[in-house]
């Protein structure tokens, strides 16, 4: 449930009612503008109607008109009129100059949260932190919490869900102490959504009952609503479709704060994809269907065909399955950034059922192959050892199912005739399908968690290079090798740079630059063994963590990165012909001396080491003491 629903409050000013019923634009004072936060929250819909109709007259100081804009785009926020909400931003950009402090952390709030709704993230984040920076001064303002919780979804949707749980786990041990009801929801719905996105779901529930008996309180419909759509959610991931649809139906009630019906998407689409996974088929389609008239987000409308296509298939309409499958296809075919996705992928899924359904076994075999293949190549890109270990076992649990299928199949051909081998054929080959189906959806359920789709695709990977960037990079380190492994046999990590690169920079131009990092990342990527992991983490630099390794072996991948390093002969357009060389420095952690992992001491070790190469003459590599 990572959109942003945004709001604030303050102590409820005396004149806060009359603030938002009265729609004399005279009646009102600047300071009270300043105030109206709270019935934002309360009374919506009212309070927006009032803020159009005083934004219309003139007479504001300047103070007062930066009070009433933010006002009204924040009202614009939490009603998700966000076309309005653009506009009024854009209005009140001009007043940057004069805005108090306070107004400035909002205003950058009130950005960065619309950030996250246009998908950039990584503007986002920056917006964010300067809106924290900016909102600093008063660690116990709206403005904080507000901004900090946003700064969490930002990490947790760039994929650094470390980041995102630390930040909000702080922020909270910090605000319980305010006893203030509003924060405390907010940031236990924060963290409901950050263990939602990292797959601990009955945690998030935890978190999101705690928030919405604190939002319920105090009375923040759009709040009650969000977290309402969130503990839906959930319990649709933990397969309790009958809670999940009972939370659709109060999260349908919680919605009336509003008249702008964009959110009725999500109930629709949610409600329909969970009585279509509690295998209420015919319910189910109805259901896709009228989420399918309200012109949701095209992706969803993607899923939603192909659940109808499953559903179709359940209820022998073959016809409509295929008619359902082709238009997802059409669906995906438009949006390139979607391509080679898991979601993407599962159609190859679905055309082998539907393939199966329709006799043709050869065909339903070759896509059930294909879209296995596929998806551990997606895997595999993601690189986590983890994932590796999972799909080891899957495989070899295939592996198992097929001998033991193939036992039987020869069994059953030395007693039958011919043409009932046949049929003993088609029937082996729909169950090797069913054995892959079973081991794919095991590794399913566990990167179910994973559904950032896009932004999460695009976050992990560094754009000029291709390789993983910092983030990833450390988030695979703690969470794959520190937590899921410690008791690896050895790990190493190496640290590099390119010598002299402000030369060529400076002299070849940037372009050469960029070509010469890009190349020394896959040069040095070549060098690696599948379960390494690259990533570029700024610049000219890059790390290489290299588990199970010795440190003979170590430093023998150092020397051959070296080797293919200052072997490659680069030639530009513009005629220059030149190789480039590297320093490395190569840190090691045995797990033989009994030393806990350190991450932070490994790579500041690999760093030295690097810096050692680079003061004796660089194009070497130096192993930390
Ligand atoms: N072309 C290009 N240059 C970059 C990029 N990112 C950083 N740089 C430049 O890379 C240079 C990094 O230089 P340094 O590593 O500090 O120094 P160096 O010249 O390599 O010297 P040594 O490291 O001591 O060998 C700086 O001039 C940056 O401006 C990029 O994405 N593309």
């Amino acid at each position: 449930m990572l959109f942003s629903l945004s709001f604030s409050v303050s102590a409820i000013p005396e004149t806060e009612a009359t603030a938002a019923s009265d729609t004399t634009p005279g009646a009102i004072s600047e300071n009270a503008l300043r105030d109206f936060e709270e019935s934002i929250f309360l009374h919506p819909q009212q309070t927006y109607r009032k803020l159009v109709t005083l934004a219309q007259a003139n007479d504001f100081s300047n103070e007062g008109r930066v009070w009433l804009l933010l006002r009204k785009a924040q009202s614009e926020n939490v009603l998700t009129l966000y076309k309005e909400m653009d506009a009024t931003l854009v209005t009140v950009a001009p007043l940057a100059n004069v805005m108090t402090n306070e107004q400035h952390a909002l205003w950058l709030y009130l950005q960065g949260s619309r950030m996250h709704q246009t998908g950039n993230i990584s503007g986002a984040i920056d917006t964010l932190k300067y809106a924290v920076e900016v909102a600093k001064e008063n660690t116990n303002s709206t403005i904080y919490v507000l901004a900090i919780r946003e700064l969490g979804y930002g990490f947790a949707l760039s994929g650094d869900y470390y980041r995102a749980t630390l930040i909000l786990q702080d922020a909270y041990k910090n605000l319980v102490t305010l006893n203030n009801p509003f924060f405390n929801g907010l940031l236990e719905e924060s963290l409901g959504d950050t263990y939602n996105y990292l797959g601990n779901y009955t945690k998030a529930i935890e978190y999101y009952e705690g928030a919405l008996t604190f939002f319920e309180s105090i009375g923040y419909q759009p709040h009650v609503a969000s977290t309402l759509l969130g503990l839906a959610m959930v319990n649709r991931k933990l397969e309790s479709w009958d809670d999940a649809l009972s939370y659709f139906n109060r999260y349908e009630i919680a919605l009336s704060f509003t008249d702008n019906h964009s959110e009725n998407f999500y109930l629709h689409y949610g409600r329909a994809m969970t009585m279509a996974e509690k295998g209420e088929c015919n319910l189910a389609i109805g259901a896709i269907d009228d989420a399918l008239s309200l012109s949701g987000p095209i992706d969803y409308n993607a899923e939603l065909y192909k659940k109808r296509a499953l559903c179709n298939l359940t209820l022998d309409n073959l016809s409509a399955a295929k008619q359902d499958l082709s238009k997802a296809r059409t669906i995906f075919n438009g949006i390139e950034a979607l391509h080679n996705t898991q979601w993407h992928l599962e159609l190859d899924y679905i055309a082998g059922l539907v393939a199966f359904k329709d006799n043709r076994f050869e065909q339903a075999f070759e896509y059930i192959h294909m879209y296995y293949k596929d998806f551990l190549e997606l895997q595999r890109l993601n690189n986590s050892e983890y994932v590796t270990q999972v799909q080891a076992t899957m495989e070899a649990e295939r592996k198992d199912k097929e001998i033991a299928l193939l036992k039987q199949q020869t069994q059953l051909q030395a007693v039958t005739a011919r043409e009932q081998s046949l049929k003993v054929r088609q029937k082996n080959m729909m169950l090797s399908g069913v054995a892959l189906i079973f081991a794919l959806l095991l590794i399913f359920v566990i990167f179910q968690n994973k559904n950032a789709k896009k932004l999460l695709a695009l976050s992990i990977r560094d754009e000029l290079t291709g390789l993983h960037n910092r983030r990833y990079f450390f988030d695979y380190f703690e969470n794959n090798l520190v937590k899921l492994n410690p008791n690896h046999v050895g790990l190493a990590l190496i640290s590099f740079d390119i010598d002299n690169f402000k030369h060529i920079n400076d002299n070849l131009g940037h372009h050469v630059g960029d070509e010469v990092i890009k190349t020394v990342a896959q040069t040095a990527a070549n060098t690696l063994r599948t379960n390494d992991v690259i990533a570029r983490i700024g610049g000219d630099e890059f790390i290489i963590a290299l588990p199970r390794t010795t440190l003979l072996q170590a430093k023998e991948i150092a020397k051959r990165i070296l080797e293919n390093i200052r072997s490659h002969r680069f030639i530009t357009k513009e005629g220059a012909d030149f190789s480039v060389t590297a320093s490395l420095g190569v840190a090691y952690h045995d797990q033989n001396k009994f030393i806990a992992l350190d991450v932070k001491s490994l790579m500041e070790s690999a760093d030295t080491a690097l810096y050692q190469s680079k003061r004796a003459g660089k194009n070497r590599f130096t192993v930390a003491a």
